[in-house]
């Protein structure tokens, strides 16, 4: 390789790139210049508490909202404001907040409907077997109509749907929202497993900062629209403001005296 040949291309192992994307419901202003990227193979998150913005990320890399300004780049295409279903046929799955499955469908047959753009039937099978050893319930319930599952069971099944689509990434909004805390450690420990022996790339949002910088890799902290702070989670979890104001961990000193800063700043 010569001197001037570009590094081992860090294009090619970046999934997905947003640069100064800004997107608005009418007026407001959700999300504004926002720029990150995920590695692929591992797990980011965005943290950011209630109304940051979080949900309008994702929304607005699967084509849900289309971007005032921006761009958005998924396996090195511009995938900028193209049609969701379009998106997901790229090999881009999302897993809404809110656990949306279909509720007159069966277990199976929401599993199925993941795998809908697939004609790899073998491993469709596979797959289908792969789930049901991440979440066993899901197996014993099969033939239920998903509508009867418990709230956790449906988060099971909406993370199970988006893996039958053999996504290169996926996008998983709060799955954490209405979970016991049992259930959300459950669920975040087969988050890290499909990640690591799937080499699934996930780019999860939440406002449990905690399990989410336990679980990945990288993250952002979001604020009002703007990213604030990024870096390594181990590093993150490190930081002052975020044991304050993200993990609740407050040094209150010998003599009950605060020490950690009571301003955000971000360093
Ligand atoms: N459909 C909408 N119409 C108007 N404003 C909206 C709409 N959806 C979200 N917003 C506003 O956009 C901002 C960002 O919302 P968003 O849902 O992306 O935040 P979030 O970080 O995901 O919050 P949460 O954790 O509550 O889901 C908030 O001020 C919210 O009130």
């Amino acid at each position: 390789m010569s001197q001037d040949s570009p590094p081992a291309s860090a294009a090619a192992d970046t999934v997905l790139r947003l640069q100064n994307v800004e997107s608005s419901y009418g007026p407001i202003k959700a999300i504004r210049g926002v720029s990150l990227q995920v590695a692929r193979g591992e797990v980011a998150t965005v943290l950011g508490s209630n109304g940051a913005g979080k949900t309008t990320i994702l929304k607005t890399i699967s084509g849900i909202i289309d971007p005032r300004k921006g761009s958005v780049v998924f396996q090195g295409q511009d995938i900028t404001a193209h049609d969701p279903a379009a998106i997901v046929r790229r090999g881009l799955s999302h897993v809404p907040e809110g656990r949306e499955v279909f509720p007159l469908l069966s277990v199976r047959d929401n599993l199925l409907m993941g795998a809908y753009t697939r004609t790899d039937r073998d491993a469709v099978a596979r797959d289908m077997e792969t789930v049901y050893g991440y979440f066993p319930i899901l197996k014993e319930r099969a033939a239920q109509d998903a509508g009867l599952l418990s709230g956790g069971q449906q988060q099971m099944l909406a993370i199970s749907r988006a893996i039958m689509a053999a996504p290169a990434l996926i996008l998983l909004d709060e799955p954490s929202l209405g979970l016991s805390p049992r259930l959300t450690k459950e669920i975040f420990e087969i988050v890290v497993r499909i990640n690591r022996e799937r080499g699934t790339t996930i780019l999860l949002v939440e406002q449990n900062a905690n399990m989410a910088l336990n679980a990945s890799d990288y993250g952002y902290v979001l604020e009002n629209g703007r990213i604030v702070m990024e870096g390594a989670c181990e590093v993150l979890r490190e930081k002052d403001d975020i044991k304050e104001f993200y993990l609740g961990m407050k040094d209150e000193g010998v003599r009950g005296e605060r020490r950690w800063k009571k301003k955000k700043t971000w360093r």
